[in-house]
């Protein structure tokens, strides 16, 4: 018989009072996500919960009818635990619950939204931060937190199962729902991620604008044994971040989304506060590592709640090198003599 999700938290908990919250909070997010399993797998049609609302979020994007019901899942998860900011890409401003809460939720209740109505897999990503005294006479602040200070995080993924990635701190951990056990079993006690890429995760189209050493790097990758890496890569890109990070966790690779020239986008598409920092938290945690191309993503200080971040992660070699593609011209010439150094910003 397997481990189960329970019996994980309980062996984390043990009689502490904070981490039997951070357990009970757990808990609660993993019915919600359960509840948002059953609206998916019977809720209506996949044209219904993938119908735009007209209206956008705080990030700008048009949200959809199962953005709207996994947000009201979550807060009221939130609601029922010891939560007391929830702070939601689907909503501008953090919510107080409650006075005396310990920690501050911040979550991407439908990661992968232009996925839904293709039945292609989508997630939650969750992150929780501690609430200290002086967050609570200014709640924003609580979530311009570095992601080095996450208690746990991690994200469901609404896939052929129902599966959670999490890390409190200690390894990361895979579980999926089982419906005859009634519950979360483990599926893969501890991660580890390949420290060399096969594989790499991009949005191809944006290539015209990206910067020259993102547009080089991701050529070299293309080359495969005929350039100057000297052996092949495969490509994959689901549009779901949940997705292609569980892949990275599963057989390695890289996932890259820089910043770009289109209007908006100089800072990339993802949002460092509940989709960077619980990815890079699971990601380190499983032996990656993850990056704003450049600097750790967990050292990174958020603006606000919204805050946009490039984001590469996955086999920590593959992730030092794209760093030495972005820093270090002279990286360039780590390629073979036969392919000489050619100038990073070549035309
Ligand atoms: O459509 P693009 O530009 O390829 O972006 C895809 C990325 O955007 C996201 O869908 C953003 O998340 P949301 O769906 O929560 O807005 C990621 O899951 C995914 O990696
Ligand atoms: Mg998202
Ligand atoms: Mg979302």
């Amino acid at each position: 018989m397997p481990s189960s999700l329970d019996a994980h938290l309980g062996s984390y908990a043990g009689a502490d009072p904070l981490r039997s919250k951070v357990a009970e909070t757990i808990r609660h997010l993993a019915s919600a996500a359960v509840k948002l399993r059953n609206t998916i797998i019977d809720g209506g049609t996949s044209d219904h919960l993938g119908q735009s609302r007209q209206v956008a979020n705080a990030g700008g994007d048009i949200q959809k009818e199962l953005d709207v019901v996994a947000d009201r899942l979550f807060f009221d998860a939130a609601k029922a635990s010891s939560v007391a900011f929830y702070g939601s890409e689907e909503q501008d401003l953090p919510v107080v619950l409650s006075k005396d809460g310990a920690f501050a939720l911040a979550i991407d209740p439908l990661d992968g939204s232009s996925n839904i109505e293709m039945n292609v897999s989508v997630g939650t990503i969750f992150s929780l931060l501690p609430v200290e005294e002086a967050h609570r006479t200014d709640p924003a602040s609580a979530f311009r937190q570095p992601g080095s200070k996450q208690i746990a995080a991690g994200f469901f993924v609404y896939g052929p199962q129902l599966q959670l990635v999490l890390s409190l701190g200690n390894g990361t951990h895979v579980f999926a729902f089982s419906p005859s056990f009634g519950g979360f079993v483990e599926l893969h006690a501890s991660m580890a991620v390949d420290e060399k890429a096969k594989e790499f995760a991009i949005n191809a189209s944006n290539h015209r604008h990206w910067d020259e050493a993102m547009r080089i790097y991701i050529d070299d990758l293309l080359a495969g044994a005929d350039g100057p890496r000297e052996r092949d890569f495969n490509m994959r890109w689901i549009a779901s971040l949940v997705a292609d990070c569980y892949r990275i966790l599963i057989r390695g690779g890289i996932f890259l989304y820089p910043g770009d020239g289109r209007q908006g986008y100089a800072k990339g598409r993802l949002r460092l506060v509940y989709e960077a920092n619980p990815i890079a938290f699971c990601v380190e945690h499983a032996g990656g590592s993850a990056t704003d191309g450049i600097t750790r993503i967990l050292d990174l200080v958020p603006e606000d709640l919204h805050a946009r971040t490039p984001l590469v992660f996955g086999s920590k070699r593959e992730v030092a090198r794209v760093t030495r593609y972005l820093t270090d011209p002279s990286a360039i010439g780590e390629r073979s003599p036969l392919f000489g150094k050619r100038s990073l910003f070549r035309a």
